[in-house]
């Protein structure tokens, strides 16, 4: 970089793209008065909490209208918990204990947030978000601005800790021209919204903490990369590759292919309805991934056969003459179902999730096999189906002979579970195609919660032994002709889709905003590049290294 001296400061890149601007952090949390007086008038203090519940709960509201897609649902649940009647009575309970207003509140998050985290599970998780809801809540009972993204009246470069739901979900990518955060991983929720919304994003970059409002930096998303206080030339030069980049991509079209013509299908995952006409309007070859979740959670109960089959009916008249793999129900444990009795797992991501709910719930695995069916008969879709959180070729076997008995031709499993990719010859031999869910698969290789920021590192998607795990997974599929597709976030990254491709996958299914730097990507790598990529990676000693050696490597193609 010339004589200029200019030191990264380096986390996990999660969306590329490059951008500059003057940070601007989020605002902090507010600070609890150090002295706490009894409430002189309970009554009142108590009325003041509720409006601050309300002011709270509305404001989630509008943020969720405004939001849409899987953002929208996160922040309607979290409006539903503000308003959780254990509230006030909590916050009543410590008034009475003689605590002052704010100290009164955040006791009473406190208290729902150990019940919660008690019951375990998905409620359990959800306990985090409470963190942020009592920050909103003491912030309106103390009259100072709820804590949040900031406005500073031009583009910047946003800074924080972490992102809370009610955050990112209204970003407007206008103005946030990048996001840099201290805590999050590769799989966490700010990545997935950076990545929809084209903001290039670094996140577990521990140096964010040092870096103060109105600081210039320079960030590229790709490589994970923050320039504290850039020269001028480096941003120059990194607007020109930006412009550039972004005619290329505006410039690309059309299916995945090598430079040397090698065919890699390009596919969208689709979580919810209302994300459907955004994913139909982009230029993939279908659905690598329907999450068909969003029909079963946060209702009382089941959805009927007739139901399903409307929904998946919409989808596939979205996807006419295009390809849609739909997945089966994945519930279970992190994800349980109001309507079934899950019984007491003490380690919910081990347990009766995904495939394994139909051990104890054959007849919904069913319903849903004969829903897709009905639908896929009405409609010109290529439609395939898979089956989550398979871990042997028996179990494989035993979902592709369901799926064939209810009409489905074409039947394939997740790879998501070591044992699956180990034994991939035997599973492929036993269906029609895997998909690999690179988010579980390392969560499961390395023993680390997918949600855990602090655990970032072992879930990066370019590690060499999730990468080894592809490798065989790849070879399997090769060796018998059969399409391997990658669906978990990993398949989002350009320079690791050249090397997930040099490992043998076929295909790759990511959010819709994400195709076209992969579509060039491709397009600017042979097979044989791929490869030789892909031998980069595979003998790195961990995965800074390996996303660095590829980086390097794939510039000098
Ligand atoms: C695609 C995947 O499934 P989900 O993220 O829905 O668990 C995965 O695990 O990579
Ligand atoms: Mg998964």
């Amino acid at each position: 970089m010339g004589e200029v001296d200019v030191r990264p400061v380096t986390g996990i890149g999660v969306s590329p793209g490059v951008a500059h601007g003057p940070v601007a952090r989020l605002a902090e949390p507010p600070r609890l008065p150090e002295t706490d007086v009894p409430e002189a008038d309970v009554p009142a203090a108590l009325e003041r909490a509720r409006a601050a519940l309300a002011e709270v709960a509305a404001f989630l509201d509008e943020r969720s209208a405004q939001a849409g897609g899987e953002a929208a649902d996160v922040l309607l649940a979290q409006s539903m918990m503000v308003l959780d009647p254990a509230l006030p009575d909590r916050i009543r309970a410590r008034l009475e204990d003689g605590r002052g207003l704010a100290h009164a509140v955040a006791d009473a998050f406190a208290g729902f947030r150990d019940a919660l985290t008690a019951t375990g599970g998905y409620l359990a998780e959800r306990a985090a978000d409470l963190d942020d809801l009592r920050d909103r809540t003491v912030a309106r009972v103390l009259g100072v601005p709820m804590p949040g993204v900031p406005d500073p009246g031009h583009p910047f470069v946003l800074v924080a800790r972490d992102l809370a739901p009610a955050d990112t979900a209204v970003l407007d990518a206008r103005k946030v021209r990048a996001i840099v955060t201290e805590l999050g991983g590769p799989t966490s929720h700010t990545a997935i919204l950076a990545k929809s919304l084209g903001i290039p994003a670094v996140v577990a970059c521990a140096d964010a903490a040092g870096l103060a409002d109105g600081t210039p930096v320079l960030v590229r998303g790709a490589s994970g990369e923050v320039v504290v206080d850039p020269p001028d030339s480096l941003v120059e030069a990194a607007e020109a590759e930006a412009a550039a980049q972004a005619a290329a991509l505006a410039a690309s079209s059309g299916p995945g292919r090598t430079a040397d013509g090698v065919p890699v299908a390009l596919l969208v995952n689709v979580g919810a309805a209302r994300d459907l006409t955004a994913a139909a309007a982009a230029d993939s070859e279908g659905v690598g991934l329907l999450r068909t979740e969003f029909l079963y959670l946060d209702r009382a109960e089941e959805p009927t056969v007739e139901e399903q089959r409307r929904s998946y009916a919409e989808v596939f008249a979205a996807f006419a003459g295009r390809k849609v793999v739909v997945r089966t129900l994945d519930a279970g444990a992190d994800k349980p179902l109001a309507f079934v009795d899950h019984g007491d797992e003490p380690n919910p991501a081990l347990g009766v999730r995904g495939l394994r709910l139909a051990r104890r719930h054959r007849r919904m695995l069913d319903d849903q096999l004969t829903a897709i069916a009905a639908a896929r008969e009405e409609s010109t879709a290529d439609v395939w189906v898979m089956a989550p959180m398979v871990s042997t070729p028996t179990e494989a076997a035993d979902f592709a002979r369901a799926a064939r008995a209810h009409g489905l031709p074409v039947a394939g499993t997740m790879v998501e579970v070591p044992a699956a990719a180990l034994r991939a010859d035997a599973v492929l031999a036993a269906c029609d195609f895997v998909s690999i869910g690179t988010n579980d698969l390392g969560q499961y290789t390395f023993a680390a919660d997918r949600m855990a920021g602090e655990l970032a590192d072992l879930l990066d998607p370019w590690q060499p032994a999730l990468l080894e795990l592809v490798r065989i997974t790849g070879a399997a599929g090769a060796a018998v002709g059969k399409p391997v597709g990658v669906c978990g976030e990993a398949a989002s990254d350009p320079l690791l889709a050249l090397v997930l491709v040099g490992l043998g996958v076929t295909s790759l299914s990511m959010a819709p905003a994400a195709l076209p730097a992969v579509r060039l990507a491709l397009a600017a790598h042979t097979a044989a590049d791929c490869a030789a990529l892909a031998r980069l990676a595979l003998t790195a000693p961990d995965a800074a290294r390996a996303r660095e050696e590829v980086a390097a490597a794939a510039k000098q193609m």
